[in-house]
């Protein structure tokens, strides 16, 4: 649409644009996952970097570079762990209400950080704070609320229970023994292990020195977070994803930025991130055929260069392993999910060795995949999951957005493994899931279905209520079977019956109870200003954009709520952009604010968000099916509670929701 473009290419120059363009399969023999690490692992120098020393206020997350044995006592004499008085427990024998004993105060007062200048001589006590330190002769210590100060010349205490030796004392060393081991290399140091070496006086540690690792990123379209994005531009997730992945792997990421796909500039940034840092990790345009950057640039800076390129993966078939004069550089595949998920695999390893990290520890458990999931033949796929705690153990769900994605890797809890040789992996097989992030914990309840801006309000208002929940967007059929098969608690739905025209009513079942939710006005999307739709109804408006053949539309997905209200509107017309069918409200807004189509259908608050103007055509009922039998739970209960509070009300309505009554669908 846009005027500014530049002059169309003659058929030679888009010719050659289009070869330069094409992704030719260039790698140099697409190995096995393992034959990578080996041919990787065999060219590096695998061992931590040589150690450097800081303070302790610069010691947090560094790892040790060696054994620490503790220099000192801890604590350093043996210590009162009360107030009152330090005694000889021989002279306490026999002490009760009936015949207490009497002993003479000797002429001082023990307070911490002051030795003791007496000797408790028998039938003597001194007065002692907790932490002061035991005086000689003495063996155990009273408090002080078990004896009675006689007021005299001399002063004396009257006792009246025996003391055993060794009462309220800490002996020297019994914390941290002079000699011991205290900590041991590869160790991460962490606030408890900082309290440690402070405790026995060492106010400097040796770390091993953290392998500086550049990050660049390289690609036309790339935008830096924080910047406007311009047209067809895309912020630049990799670069930060992949900077703070370094540094939970025990690296310093030196953020590079991103680069366009000019060779000579970006060769440039490349030779100065070799001479700075300990390693390269660049993304983007790794199998981009004439246009491979990265690559060409690799062969040119050293040897051996690329030593892997093609990996039979998925995600991550195009990733390339490089080693320049010792030093590792490796281009990571563009999609965010195959470079995140790459750089786990093959990267991040060799950070951990060179920081003195032990390999890191993976954790799995086994879970049913309730449907069938398709696999490339001849590459190892990895299917990331989001985990739900069903009946009869964890399900895990297959994620389903794509190596494209952002939230595939950042939002899934696991990933499971699929043979290079298998075709397909078959529902309901029970299959090792590795976690990613820690343990996962179970929600306290599971939502499953259609996605909506204002059941972010009811899930915020559980949270406030101190209960978790997980949300997997899978559409409302999704729900309905998730519901049916007992897989999650709640499926938020809104499927209009087309043989009464009523909303979700038809989907609730003896075990599924139907609870209302809200109203969403649907209605015709346009650009402000178009005024084939400006200040019309929608009636109108549609009828006029039916018969314009200059007016594109943005349809919507068999099978969605909205597409059943298009096709009732068209009513058997497939006007121009009919077979254009996104997957959601926010594709068809998108669509329509960037010119590539001129109308579509989606309710009113995704108008709002992207300033498009709005004519209503049917209000859209978003409810809630709930599986009966985990009804009881109290996080469901509190899900139907917060959804019922007039202050969540509220924030549904300034959306532009309108809340349903209770009992009415
Ligand atoms: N015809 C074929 N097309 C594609 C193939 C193929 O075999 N034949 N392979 C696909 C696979 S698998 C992958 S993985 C990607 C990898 O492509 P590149 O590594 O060359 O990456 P780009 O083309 O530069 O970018 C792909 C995609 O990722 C976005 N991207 C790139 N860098 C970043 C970044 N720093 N932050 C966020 N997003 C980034 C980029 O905009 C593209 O959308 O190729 C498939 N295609
Ligand atoms: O190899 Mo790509 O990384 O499949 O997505």
């Amino acid at each position: 649409m846009s005027s500014a473009r530049a002059k169309s290419p003659d058929d030679a120059t888009l010719l050659a644009r289009v070869r330069a363009a094409a992704r030719q399969e260039q790698f140099l023999e697409v190995v096995s996952a393992e034959e990578a690490r080996a041919r990787f692992a065999a060219q590096l120098d695998l061992k931590p970097l040589l150690a450097e020393s800081v303070s302790l206020g610069d010691a947090l997350t560094r790892v040790l570079a060696h054994d620490v044995v503790a220099p000192v006592d801890a604590p350093a004499f043996d210590r009162s762990n009360v107030d009152g008085f330090a005694v000889r427990a021989a002279d306490t024998v026999g002490a009760n209400d009936a015949s207490p004993k009497v002993l003479r105060l000797n002429p001082e007062v023990i307070a911490c950080g002051h030795p003791p200048d007496f000797v408790v001589a028998p039938g003597t006590a001194t007065a002692i704070a907790t932490g002061g330190t035991i005086p000689r002769g003495a063996d155990a210590v009273v408090m002080i609320e078990h004896t009675e100060l006689l007021e005299g010349a001399p002063p004396q205490i009257d006792l009246r229970r025996t003391a055993a030796a060794g009462q309220f004392i800490s002996y020297a060393g019994s914390d941290i023994a002079r000699g011991e081991t205290l900590l041991r290399r590869g160790a991460r140091i962490g606030s408890r292990e900082i309290g440690m070496l402070a405790a026995c006086g060492l106010g400097r540690v040796d770390v091993v020195r953290r392998p500086r690792v550049a990050v660049l990123s390289t690609g036309d379209e790339l935008v830096p977070p924080g910047a406007p994005l311009k047209p067809a531009g895309v912020y630049d997730s990799n670069g930060a994803i992949v900077a703070a992945a370094v540094a939970e792997a025990g690296g310093e990421p030196v953020a590079f930025g991103a680069f366009p796909d000019d060779e000579a500039v970006l060769e440039k940034a490349v030779r100065e991130a070799l001479v700075a840092c300990d390693m390269v990790v660049l993304s983007g345009g790794t199998s981009k055929g004439a246009g491979d950057l990265s690559h060409t640039i690799i062969s040119k800076l050293g040897t051996p260069g690329i030593v892997v390129h093609g990996v039979a993966l998925k995600p991550g078939k195009p990733l390339c392993l490089g080693v320049v004069d010792g030093k590792p550089i490796i281009v990571l595949p563009g999609f965010p999910t195959s470079a995140i998920f790459t750089f786990h695999a093959f990267v991040a390893p060799v950070i951990r060795a060179f920081a003195g990290l032990p390999p890191a520890a993976a954790e799995t458990v086994t879970a049913r995949v309730p449907v069938r999931i398709a696999s490339e033949l001849g590459r190892k796929e990895f299917v990331l999951v989001s985990l739900v705690e069903g009946a009869d153990g964890p399900i895990a769900f297959p994620t389903g957005k794509g190596s494209g994605s952002v939230t595939s890797f950042s939002q899934a809890d696991g990933f499971l493994e699929i043979d290079a040789l298998a075709s397909a992996l078959d529902a309901d097989s029970e299959v090792p899931v590795t976690l990613i992030g820690g343990a996962a914990h179970a929600p306290d309840v599971v939502i499953m279905g259609s996605h909506d801006v204002a059941l972010d309000v009811v899930v915020g208002a559980l949270s406030e209520r101190g209960f978790s929940a997980r949300v997997l967007a899978v559409g409302s059929l999704g729900g309905v079977a998730a519901a049916n098969r007992g897989e999650c608690d709640i499926a938020p739905v809104h499927l209009i019956d087309p043989k009464t025209g009523k909303y979700n009513v038809h989907l609730a079942t003896p075990g599924i109870a139907l609870v209302p939710g809200w109203r969403r006005m649907q209605g015709i999307l346009f650009r402000p200003g178009d005024v084939r739709f400006e200040s019309r109804t929608a009636v109108e408006a549609l009828r006029d954009a039916l018969a314009d053949p200059s007016a594109l539309m943005v349809n919507r997905n068999a099978g969605a709520g909205t597409r059943v209200l298009m096709d009732k509107l068209l009513d058997g017309q497939k006007p121009p952009g009919y077979a254009n069918q996104p997957k959601s409200h926010n594709a068809v807004a998108a669509a329509i604010a960037q010119h590539r189509a001129d109308w579509g259908l989606a309710i009113e608050p995704v108008a709002r968000l992207y300033g498009l103007g709005f004519l209503p055509v049917a209000p859209e009922h978003y409810d809630f099916l709930v599986v009966q039998s985990r009804r009881g739970r109290p996080a469901v209960e509190a899900f139907l509670a917060a959804l019922r509070a007039d202050e969540t009300r509220g924030r549904i309505k300034a959306l532009g929701m309108e809340p349903a009554d209770e009992n009415v669908t």
